[in-house]
Order: C-alpha cells, then structure tokens, then sequence
C-alpha cells in the first residue's frame, strides 16, 4: 500500500516512499524479536538499481541464522528487514538499467554475496530494492510463488557443482537431499549436468521424495551410514555439514563442496554470490520442466505469517521451500 508520502511516476504507477514490512532491531529467536513496520523507509534507487513490487518472497536459513547474530560483524547495523528472495514486479527503474522495464516479472537473491554488503531492506516486505545483476525475468510458466522459492537456493547448488567441476558422466552424493539447496543440487545434477549416478541423505520419511526427484541411491541417515557404504563419489555435495564423514566417502581425485560450517579443506567450503545471469542461464530448463521448483506443503505462507514460518524453517526439516505469499 502507497503511503500519503508516495509519488507518481510518469508511468502514473504511484511510487511509495514507505512499506509495509517485517523487521527486527535486535538480535534473538525471530518469535521474540520479529515486528511489523507499517511504514519502513524505502531508500532512494541507486542508478543500476530497481524498485519491486514483492508479490512473493522465500524465507532461508541464513535470515534466521543472521537474527540469532551468527553474522553479525557483518550485517548491517540493526534495524534490518530480513529476506534474500523476492519475485514481484518492476515499478520503477534507475538511469543505468538496460534489461528491465516498469510492469517486468523479475525474480533475484537481493544480496549480492551471502554474508557481507547486506541490504538492510530485505525481501520481507512490500517493497524491495535490487540490483540489475542479481535479476532475471521470471519464467513465464512458473508461478511467482514458484519463482520465489527459487534464487538462493538454486544458486548456491550451482556455484557449489560450479566449484566441484562437476560434469557429465561423474557421481555425487547429496548430504541433505531434501532441502532447498539439495533439492536443487539433485535437480541440476541430473537434468543440467548428466550425472551417471545420484546419492542422497535424508530421514525415512523423505526417502520417496528423493526418489521421484531423481535419486538413484537415497540413503536413510537414521538407519545408516553413509560413509559406510562400500560406493565411493566422484563429487559430494555437503549442505549439512558433515565434512568430516565426507572425506571417508570421496573418491581419490574427488572433491567435496561445503555449504554448511565447519567446512574445511580438502572440501571447498563458500558463501555463494548472487548473480542474475544464473537464473537467466537455467530458463530454458525451467520452461521445459526438467528443472522444477520444490515447494514444502505449508507453502504459501501468508505474510501476517512470517513468525510461524520461520519457526518451521528453524527446525530444519523443511521439505523445499517455504514461501511467504500473499504480501
Ligand atoms: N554457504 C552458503 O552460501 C549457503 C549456506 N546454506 C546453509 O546450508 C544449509 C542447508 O540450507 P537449506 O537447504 O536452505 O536448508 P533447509 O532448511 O532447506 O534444509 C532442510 C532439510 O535438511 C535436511 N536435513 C537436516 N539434517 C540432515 C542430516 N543430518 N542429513 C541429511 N539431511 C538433513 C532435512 O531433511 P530430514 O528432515 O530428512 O533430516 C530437511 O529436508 C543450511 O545450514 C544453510 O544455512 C544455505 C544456502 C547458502
Ligand atoms: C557461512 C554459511 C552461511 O552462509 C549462508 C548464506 C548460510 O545460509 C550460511 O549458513
């Protein structure tokens, strides 16, 4: 909702100055600190920058990783509106944008690296602010909702096979199968890179689930080891972070890619980058089908929500993405 103090672009869309959104101003467990602004400043557009409509927004570990102050050297100085991901609409543009246009479908991880140059207004609101890199235009067969769920997760899988040099023909084992990032990991595993075999980790009940995303060997961690196992990977994908277990299941030659801490070497352990031109890359895969998105069943979420989604998302036993919609 525009405020009194909004203006009107040539366009005639009003241009709010100030939006509705979730913020905390200091550090705890988000059920305690988590607040709703009615009106949170929208800074000025820088001349490479947009200005969204938010009509979707995923919710990811490091938002509530960052309230509990696990990054706070680096973040931002309090208050922050949390939020990496947003699919919305382009409202206004800045001078120096060249790929988008006001009433563009768009969808982006705001925050060009993971863990340091925060914005301080994140997704988690009615508005939002983003570079032109870290864009892409939505597919158009898929929901905002499902464009949402998307970005950060999705890139991250990529830098990490990225980093690994994974290529046709290799295997990998997913360690945490059945989160947002593993989700995706399988997913590009299979469908972008041609991985001769696919292994993951997940409890009993998300066995199936591995299954139909395209898993070859789903392995069950409350019942065995993976590690164990006399089958050796050419490339392991660690989202959980079990690093040290790991080392016993590579291949000599392999690498291990980490997500998760304490990753050390020999894994790759990395923060991912945001970049837009991942998302623009893997478009035809989305618009074919053969790269879906994964949507855990309490999705969509609705904004007056958010607490409740994230005390989910914090039990780490989300299925894919949770999706805060309508906002
Ligand atoms: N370095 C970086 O750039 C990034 C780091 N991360 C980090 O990576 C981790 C994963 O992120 P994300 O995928 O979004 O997390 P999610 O919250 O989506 O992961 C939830 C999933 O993790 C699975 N899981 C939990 N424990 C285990 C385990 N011991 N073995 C196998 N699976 C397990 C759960 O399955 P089940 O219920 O069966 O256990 C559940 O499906 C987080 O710690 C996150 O902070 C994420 C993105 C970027
Ligand atoms: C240090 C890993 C950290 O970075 C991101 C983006 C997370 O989710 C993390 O846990």
């Amino acid at each position: 909702m525009a405020t009194e103090a909004s203006s009107t672009d040539p366009t005639n869309i009003t241009i709010p100055s100030h939006t509705k959104a979730w913020f905390y101003s200091q550090h705890g467990k988000p059920l305690d600190i988590l607040k709703l602004h009615p009106n949170w400043p929208i800074p000025q557009l820088k001349h490479d920058q947009l200005l969204i409509k938010v009509v979707a927004a995923s919710i990811n570990p490091v938002d509530y990783k960052r309230m509990h102050a696990l990054f706070k050297d680096s973040d931002p100085h309090l208050p922050i509106v949390p939020g990496f991901d947003v699919a919305g609409i382009v409202i206004k543009v800045g001078s120096e944008v060249v790929r988008f246009k006001v009433g563009d479908e768009v969808y982006g991880d705001i925050n060009e690296e993971g863990l340091s140059n925060l914005k301080s207004l994140g997704t988690l609101s009615e508005y939002t602010i983003a570079e032109e890199r870290l864009l892409a235009h939505k597919p158009k067969n898929l929901s905002f909702i499902e464009a949402a769920s998307v970005p950060l997760a999705m890139e991250t899988a990529y830098e990490g096979l990225e980093r690994a040099d994974f290529s046709a023909g290799k295997s990998i084992l997913v360690l945490g199968g059945a989160g947002g990032v593993g989700s995706f990991a399988i997913q590009l595993a299979k469908h972008v890179y041609g991985a001769s075999k696919i292994a993951a980790t997940s409890s009993t009940g998300k066995l199936q689930f591995l299954r139909n995303l395209g898993v070859d060997l789903p392995i069950d961690y409350t019942k065995e080891n993976f590690e164990d196992l006399p089958e050796k990977f050419d490339v392991i994908y660690d989202a959980v972070g079990q690093v040290d277990r790991a080392v016993k299941a590579i291949k000599e030659g392999g690498k291990i890619v980490s997500i998760a801490p304490p990753g050390f070497p020999p894994a790759i352990f990395f923060v991912l980058t945001s970049k837009g031109s991942i998302l623009e890359k893997l478009r035809p895969y989305f618009e074919s089908g053969q790269l879906k998105p994964v949507l855990d069943p309490k999705t969509p979420v609705p904004f007056s929500d958010v607490i409740e989604a994230f005390s989910y998302l914090e039990t780490s036993r989300a299925v894919g993405k949770i999706v805060i919609y309508p906002i």
